[in-house]
């Protein structure tokens, strides 16, 4: 019989879960949600979106194929931890060069197997996220790895989780986002555009590359006469983990810069714009993760399905006098997935175009910003401040 080393997920509601250790041996905290994407696990591991998240994969068998440098989203893994129904020891796949194990055992990934996934994840659906802590038992009692947790030491990891800083009213981008800018040299034939990085991912800026963008990617707290100073034409903001509602300096940076350039944000940048503008996000129940995420785009009518990883969401009405009007929609909860500005030519999605891991379908949205740069200098390599009325018939 092989004998596995135990660990358990405690939850700040008093359950816990016993399971099997795997990756790096030790503790950890965070707050649990859970992604449906069948593929990707590298991708979703090094998106620092997750950055103070223990990330649930639903689909029941994870690591056969490996991690593959190609797949970086960022320079390491962001989550805090990874919980999946079975790790896969061995990998299968000419692209890797390492097993998920020792990728997790490198970058001090603490995670746990054999827990029913399926019974975490419908308490994360009725209850909401929680806060979570996943205890090896090596790590306490290196002795007797093999043991069972006591139900005294079960509550002391349950009143940990209990007692950890919730992600909501926090902060979470300084941790992820550049020291420094950097751009690339190769690339310099482009159309200048100023990433805001509160925790890009890496394939978003390939997207951008690819449709003839220059990217700069520029610390989070950039201000905007230094972005202006880069002479670009165009902004983008990037996605980022946690709550956007305390990012007040980014909401600002924003907000000055609102109609001077054309702007695209995805994800945590959609919700800034919308702070920006005076709006209001809400924190969702259990937000959407995954690759499958259907979502109506109004203009089109079109249906596209999405990759998706957030916890928040933009409250469109609560925007004043209609300054952004709804592009997209969430066809499960009727969430607002898109928005457009009503005379500038900004705009943003909740979603994930570059879809690294998933579907391709939101791919239009880098060319239509490349569009919106073109029209908006009319070729001359100017930004110039206008305002484009009229636009989307608002
Ligand atoms: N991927 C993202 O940019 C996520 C945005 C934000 N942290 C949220 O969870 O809603």
């Amino acid at each position: 019989m092989i004998r596995k080393e135990r660990a358990i997920l405690a939850l700040e509601d008093g359950t816990v879960y016993r399971g099997y250790a795997f990756g790096h041996r030790g503790e950890t905290v965070g707050e649990v949600v859970f992604n449906t994407s069948m593929t990707g696990y590298q991708e979703i591991m090094t998106d620092p979106s997750y950055n103070g998240q223990i990330v649930t994969i639903t689909y029941p068998h994870v690591g056969n194929y490996g991690v593959a440098i190609y797949d970086m989203e960022s320079n390491k893994p962001y989550v805090r931890g990874f919980i999946s129904r079975e790790f896969s020891a061995e990998y299968s796949n000419h692209r890797a060069q390492q097993s998920l194990e020792a990728f997790m055992q490198q970058y001090g990934v603490v995670s746990i197997q054999g827990i029913d996934t399926r019974a975490l994840v419908r308490r994360l659906r009725t209850g909401g996220v929680v806060k979570g802590v996943i205890a090896h038992r090596s790590f306490t009692h290196p002795e007797d790895p093999y043991g069972e947790f006591t139900p005294a030491e079960e509550q002391v990891y349950v009143s940990r989780a209990l007692g950890h800083q919730d992600i909501d009213g926090h902060d979470m981008t300084r941790e992820v986002t550049t020291a420094l800018p950097y751009a690339f040299p190769t690339l310099r034939h482009g159309k200048r555009v100023v990433l805001m990085d509160f925790g890009i991912k890496h394939t978003i800026i390939e997207r951008l590359a690819e449709v003839g963008i220059e990217p700069i990617v520029v610390p989070a707290h950039t201000t905007p006469a230094q972005i202006m100073a880069l002479q670009p034409h165009g902004l983008f903001l990037s996605n980022g983990p946690g709550d956007p509602a305390p990012l007040e300096y980014a909401h600002k940076t924003a907000w000055e810069l609102m109609g001077l350039l054309p702007t695209f944000g995805i994800c945590l940048g959609h919700q800034i714009l919308g702070l920006a503008a005076g709006g209001r996000t809400f924190k969702m129940k259990f937000g959407h993760r995954g690759g499958n995420q259907p979502v109506k785009n109004l203009l089109t009518g079109n249906v596209e399905i999405t990759s998706q990883n957030h916890g928040y969401a933009v409250d469109i009405e609560s925007i004043p006098n209609g300054a952004f009007v709804p592009t997209h929609v969430n066809l499960n909860d009727g969430t607002l997935e898109g928005m457009a500005h009503a005379r500038y030519p900004v705009f943003s999605v909740q979603y994930h175009p570059e879809a690294s891991p998933g579907p391709h379908d939101s791919r239009y949205l880098f060319d239509r910003f490349i569009e919106e740069i073109d029209a908006f200098d009319g070729g001359s390599g100017t930004p110039v401040a206008k305002a484009n009325s009229g636009r989307l018939g608002v």
